[in-house]
């Protein structure tokens, strides 16, 4: 049952939001970089008839979300192949799992320079309708490049705390699928994780919601893949966040 104009029951206190694919509209952008590093790989590894990276099926399942080393290895994995771990710097044409990620990076950022990053306009508006309501605000993101996409969208003003890649790797805190860096989100605005939303558009940041037993779980999907957020553990599934604040008790 949904108690405030917010869409929220009335126990929670604090909203912790993903970003890529949440607040931002990036998801997309990550996907594509994923999608022309994982081609280029398998195409010199076997040949043309190579089997491409699906951005939607290969995506949802076993990159986003995740910690971008964590997405290298689950996805290569995925068709058998392990690669050797390498080192953090590696340059971006060696076939090591940083090496891969580096690549995808370097890629990422490339796009970001030239198409920019937007905001969801519905996802604005519930973070004003938040704030205004004096709830407390956090972003949680396995991204590493969190903090400056935050600000090109011109959002760090509405965010109180950042557990992102980056403090993550700080606190040598597990990502997503794991709940550990909500929970480390929640406790620096000192809520039980009961008092907690989790706002999630990604399969492994469901699971993370579910296993944090936080208060509620809203899936955000923008990719038509709502019977999966709900197998995965979210209470309520919107396309976007100004949906919730239609909802009356
Ligand atoms: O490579 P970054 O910017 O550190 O991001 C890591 C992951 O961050 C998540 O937010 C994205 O959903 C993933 O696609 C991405 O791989």
């Amino acid at each position: 049952m949904t108690t405030s104009t917010l869409g929220l029951p009335a126990a929670i206190t604090t909203c912790l939001f993903d970003l890529d694919g949440v607040l931002t509209q990036t998801a997309v952008v990550h996907a594509a970089a994923w999608r022309e590093t994982f081609d280029a790989f398998l195409r010199r590894r076997d040949g043309p008839g190579f089997l491409p990276f699906d951005p939607v099926h290969d995506y949802d399942e076993y990159v986003d979300g995740r910690p971008r080393a964590d997405g290298v290895r689950t996805f290569l994995a995925s068709r058998g192949i392990e690669l050797p771990e390498g080192l953090p710097d590696d340059p971006p044409d060696r076939d090591t799992v940083w090496g891969v990620g580096n690549r995808k990076n370097a890629l990422l950022l490339e796009k970001i320079r030239r198409e920019g990053v937007a905001a969801y306009p519905g996802s604005v508006r519930y973070l004003r309708a938040v704030r205004e309501a004096g709830l407390r605000t956090a972003v949680v993101s396995s991204s590493a490049n969190c903090r400056d996409v935050v600000a090109s969208a011109g959002l760090t003003d509405w965010l109180e705390v950042r557990v992102d890649g980056v403090v993550a790797a700080e606190l040598g805190l597990p990502g997503k699928p794991r709940p550990d860096t909500f929970l480390e989100a929640a406790r620096r605005l000192e809520a039980a994780p009961s008092q907690a939303a989790v706002f999630e558009d990604a399969l492994a940041g469901m699971d993370a919601g579910r296993a944090g037993h936080f208060g509620y779980v809203v899936g955000v999907d923008r990719v038509g893949q709502a019977d999966q957020l709900r197998l995965h553990g979210a209470d309520i599934v919107v396309e976007d966040l100004a949906e919730l604040l239609e909802e009356r008790a």
